[in-house]
Order: C-alpha cells, then structure tokens, then sequence
C-alpha cells in the first residue's frame, strides 16, 4: 500500500496538547529529537488543519520569486549577500499566527533556589519550618521558570519567514544556512510531508577550491516532517552538518530505526507509514515556513535616496 496520504491525517494526538479550547503545548523539552546530537525539538500537530488552509491560501496570493525547480517567498524582504535584513517592515500580518504560536513555545527550566538570601534572611516559607541552627545549610528549593525559545534572542522573535513551496520531486540540496541568523530555526510544514536528511560534514580545506571545503560523510539523520509540523534546530546543528531534501517522488525505507524523530510522529502517520511498508508518495506541494531572528536589521530608506514604499 505505497498510495499512503499523509495529507488527509487526523489530528489524533491533538487532544494531548490541546487544554479547553486554547493551544497549550507541553514543555519543550517533551518534543527533544533524542538521537540527534544537538538540540532539535518536533512538534506534530503544531497547527490546525484549518490554520494551515487559512495560511496556504493567504501565501498563495502573495508574489513569488521562481527558482529552477522551486518558487520562494521571503517575508519581509531577501537578505543581501551578506545577510542583513535591509528594512525595519514588519512581517505581513498573516504570519502573525504562526509567529505568536512560535512565541507560546517555552522550556520548563527547573531552577535552584536557595532559601536563604545573601543577607542571611530567609526568603521562602520552608525555613520557617527549619530550626534556626539549621538554617546555615545550604537548602535549595526547585522552581520553574519558563523559556521561551526566542527569549535571548537579538529581537526576541522571528523577524524573518521564508517560505519555500516544494512541488513532488522537487527538493534542496544539501547546505548550511550561515551566519545571518540567531541559532534557532523554526519550520513549519504545510501541504505534503517531506524527509530533511542531516549530514556531519568534516571540514577539508582544499588549497585549490575555496568552495569545494566540505565533504559529506555517510553517518547522517533522516526527519520526517509531518504536514501541519514544526521542526525546531538549534545551535551548531545548522551550521556543523549540512541539511538538504532530497528531490524525489516517493520516500523509502521509513522505519523506526532510519528517522530519528519516529517516536515524536503523530501515532496515526507512524501506523500509515508501517502499513505502506516503510514507503510514502510526496503527492501534493510541500509549503515551508522557515521562521528565524536575522541578526543585523537596518532601515534602507536612504540606501534607496529616501523613497520607501
Ligand atoms: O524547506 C525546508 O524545510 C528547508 C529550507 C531550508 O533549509 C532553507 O531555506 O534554508
Ligand atoms: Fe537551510
């Protein structure tokens, strides 16, 4: 049963993350891709079938710029050669969905608090409880605090979306993404699955080939990406490892074993992807939402003598 469409899946773990009507996700943490050696966090069912419908149609009115084999649109604007983000315009108001979604997302960091202060007065109510003579111990106490994944970052947002549509057979080949970005990549899935392969790459500086540096080794990682998904990467992963879509119709072997977020994919896509035998068509256009904080931001206005639109 290879004609497995995953385009047409239920929401079925929805109500795990779901809490009386109002999106709730549960720590980060619970979404960490476990195999891969820098931390990456899948997110099934990040947004609803309907909010996916809502997003394709409002992208599909805005223009795009056509590649050889795919077309791109980069909200608000490309970034130069060197990576900048010329214009201080906001990202169109239809992203602001995702964007605010993206924002809800938060680490659970369980924080040592001690229970006396530095001045020596007690600051919790347990030391009430702790003979006087005790209290020279060192007592901590466990507290949350809440992360967001933008917190530390330059604008404390994603000030950039670049979307990429990926009709069947279409794909990336293998990159890194640069410098120009604070290190946390958000992407969204809209549309079809797709595979994103991760690559070690070993760094070999050929004297004659600036540009020919990396040689892809063969130890690498396969993400399923589900429709309706969000892949986040953080640190070096980006940066230490290429990562590409291969450009192909169908995907094989799919097992447990070769994608490493297997244990994170919606139950319902795991059950198809097994009873297609480890093999699944990309049917329709896959619509990628590639949300990050551009480092360096400035006004073009007088780049281009002051005439702004
Ligand atoms: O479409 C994707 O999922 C990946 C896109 C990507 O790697 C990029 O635009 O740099
Ligand atoms: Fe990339």
């Amino acid at each position: 049963m290879a004609n497995t469409n995953l385009d047409t899946d239920t929401n079925i773990e929805r109500e795990d993350i779901n809490n009386g009507g109002e999106m709730k996700f549960q720590p980060l943490e619970e979404y960490r891709i476990k195999e891969l050696p820098e931390a990456a966090y899948y997110i099934p069912n990040f947004l609803t079938p309907a909010e996916s419908a809502t997003l394709l149609a409002a992208i599909a009115k805005q223009p795009w710029t056509t590649l050889t084999h795919r077309r791109l649109q980069p909200h608000p604007a490309p970034l130069t050669p060197a990576g900048h983000l010329l214009t201080t315009k906001a990202l169109p108001p239809f992203l602001k969905p995702v964007i605010d979604r993206l924002l809800e997302l938060s680490f659970a960091d369980t924080v040592d608090e001690p229970t006396t202060a530095g001045d020596g007065h007690t600051n919790h109510p347990i030391s009430a409880t702790i003979p006087l003579n005790d209290q020279h111990t060192n007592l901590t106490t466990k507290s949350t605090k809440w992360r967001g994944i933008f917190t530390s970052s330059p604008h404390g947002a994603p000030n950039h979306v670049l979307i990429n549509e990926y009709p069947p057979g279409t794909g990336i080949s293998p990159h890194e993404d640069g410098g120009a970005y604070y290190p946390v990549v958000c992407t969204v899935s809209l549309g079809s699955h797709t595979v994103l392969e991760i690559t070690p790459k070993t760094s070999h500086t050929s004297s004659t080939n600036e540009h020919s540096n990396v040689e892809e080794s063969t130890g690498g990682y396969r993400i399923f990406q589900e429709p309706l998904s969000l892949l986040i990467t953080t640190g070096s992963l980006y940066t230490s490892h290429l990562h590409g879509i291969a450009p192909v119709k169908v995907d094989e072997n799919l097992t447990a074993a070769t994608v490493v977020n297997w244990p994170l994919l919606a139950e319902g896509t795991r059950r198809e992807i097994e009873g297609g035998g480890g093999v699944v068509q990309r049917r329709e256009v896959r619509v990628s939402l590639t949300c990050r904080d551009v480092l360096k931001v400035r006004d073009a206005g007088w780049v281009f003598g002051g005439k702004r639109r």
